[in-house]
């Protein structure tokens, strides 16, 4: 074994290294890593399309959760909770402990007037760049620091390697607004000061190499003065709070619910909030396989596009406001629920898009229908030939309709002529059975709080902007002018 190897702790052998899925982020990635702390290889795999645009060696953006509170409230315990129940996954704990930069001897001398519990007591832009490093899909050397002697060890690290969900933890992870923006979810554990004292006390004692009145000493002074200054205000950008830390089963399985259901969204989904992809189940892959198999009949491919569209329309209206409703049954007993909003359009993408509308109309009795025609222009141009849109359009919410999102330009113009018109962004649903992940970045960086629902979000696009593995020209395939 070599010298160097030996001098790192494993301790993280079971995330045993990066993970790639079929698509390539690195555009995306929040912050270029880089360099303060140490990094370790990784592997990319091989593409498996032959000529994206996009690269398919790609690395899949881990689910970084935070997990502030005050001492002892019981943030590692809640962190060793989900790991174990997330057992299936590879999780990493990155604790903001490692981070604290070790005392001076001056410092030393004086360590019982050391504030321990300010931001400054942290090296923040080491922990910035180790995560940074950890998303980017690269291991980390992460310092080992000793609550005894207040420093780090010199020759020794923790190997972290990269994973599919990222713990950090401890309790100003919420102070800097860089160390926020990296996480997708931030959890406070709430537990009460008197119970965290008692804690404190006993582990500090115990594990940590003090006295009853060191422990009281310090914690007067600084540990619950930072509390309040630090700690507490940053609980307002929690997005749970679990009361009574490990001790609330049921918030740790609410919790551990949530992670498994967004690791198993696509990459992008977690980026852009507005993006849906329905649920798939084998019904919904087994007609993606037919619909792109290029050796499908006109008449199934017809047909299961239809069955496919529908799914997406009804998906699509589930995300438009609602009232509530209350009717009485033929039993006589009241029933609470919604009503329908009236006020919708369908605006289709002439010529594709057509396909989509008797899908529209069968769910909406009666609902109007827009068209918008726009027209290539060289190899990336758009320009806008023809609109027929609703009088009342501003006042309605619109489902556009295009089956294939490919580069997003067409999709964009027809936006914007919407907007023109006076339609809020936030009314726009676009309906879609394939998504490429550049026109998602396209139109979801343009107009973030449009909605975006589809059945699947293909690779990338090809050199000729086709996106694969796609399904070819739908349009030609549906309407069956491709002979
Ligand atoms: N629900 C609980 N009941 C009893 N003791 C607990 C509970 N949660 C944590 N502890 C103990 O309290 C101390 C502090 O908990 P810990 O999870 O390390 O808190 P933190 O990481 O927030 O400082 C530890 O000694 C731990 O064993
Ligand atoms: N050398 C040190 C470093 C930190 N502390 C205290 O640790 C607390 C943070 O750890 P938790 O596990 O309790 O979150 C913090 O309140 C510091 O006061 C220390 O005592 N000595
Ligand atoms: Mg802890």
């Amino acid at each position: 074994m070599p010298a160097e190897t030996k001098e790192i702790d494993y301790v993280m052998e079971a995330a045993s290294g990066p993970h790639f899925s079929g698509l390539r982020l690195d555009s995306l990635m929040s912050a270029a890593p880089s360099s303060s702390t140490s990094r370790s290889s990784s592997t990319p795999t091989t593409p498996s399309f032959s000529t994206p645009l996009v690269d398919s060696s790609v690395i899949k953006q881990p689910f970084v959760i935070g997990v502030s509170g005050g001492t002892a409230s019981g943030k590692t315990t809640v962190c060793d909770m989900i790991i174990q129940q997330l057992h299936d996954h590879r999780v990493v704990l990155v604790n903001q402990d490692s981070f604290y930069r070790g005392l001076t001897p001056e410092e030393l001398e004086r360590v019982h007037e050391y504030n321990f519990d300010h931001p400054d007591a942290f090296d923040t832009e080491q922990l910035l760049d180790c995560v940074n490093e950890l998303k980017s899909g690269h291991s980390v050397h992460v310092p080992m620091y000793d609550f005894k002697t207040h420093q780090r060890s010199k020759d020794s690290f923790r190997q972290v390697n990269a994973s599919d969900v990222i713990i950090l933890e401890g309790i100003l992870v919420f102070h800097d607004q860089r160390v926020r923006n990296l996480m997708n979810m931030k959890i406070f554990v709430d537990t009460d000061a008197d119970v965290r004292l008692a804690r404190r006390i006993r582990r500090d004692t115990v594990e940590r190499g003090r006295d009853i009145s060191s422990v009281l000493e310090q914690y007067a002074k600084f540990v619950k003065p930072a509390f309040e200054d630090f700690v507490l205000p940053s609980k307002k950008h929690a997005d749970v709070i679990i009361p009574r830390g490990g001790d609330n089963h049921v918030a740790i399985d609410l919790i551990v619910q949530h992670i498994r259901t967004k690791l198993g969204q696509h990459d992008l989904c977690k980026i852009y909030p507005n993006v849906y992809v329905i649920q798939s189940t084998f019904q919904i892959r087994g007609m993606h396989t037919l619909i792109r198999d290029q050796d499908i009949s006109k008449h199934d491919f017809v047909f299961y596009s239809d069955r496919l569209i529908r799914l997406v329309v009804e998906h699509g209206l589930g995300h438009l406001p609602f009232t509530e409703k209350q009717i009485v049954t033929p039993t006589g007993s009241f029933y609470t629920g919604v009503d329908f909003c009236k006020k919708l359009c369908g605006v289709s993408i002439v010529r594709s898009g057509e396909s989509m509308e008797n899908a529209l109309r069968a769910c909406c009795k009666g609902i109007k229908i827009g068209k918008i025609l726009i027209h290539r222009v060289g190899d990336n141009g758009k320009q806008l030939i023809y609109e027929k849109l609703p009088k009342d359009i501003s006042e309605r919410h619109v489902l556009l309709l295009d089956p294939v999102l490919a580069t997003g330009n067409s999709a964009n113009q027809a936006i914007e002529l919407l907007i023109q018109k006076g339609v809020p962004e936030s009314h726009i649903i676009f309906l879609n059975l394939i998504s490429a992940p550049e026109g998602i970045h396209c139109v979801c960086k343009r107009f973030p709080s449009l909605k975006i629902v589809t059945s699947e979000i293909d690779v990338a696009l090809n050199e000729e902007f086709r996106v694969i593995p796609g399904l070819g020209e739908f349009g030609d395939r549906y309407f069956g002018t491709d002979d």
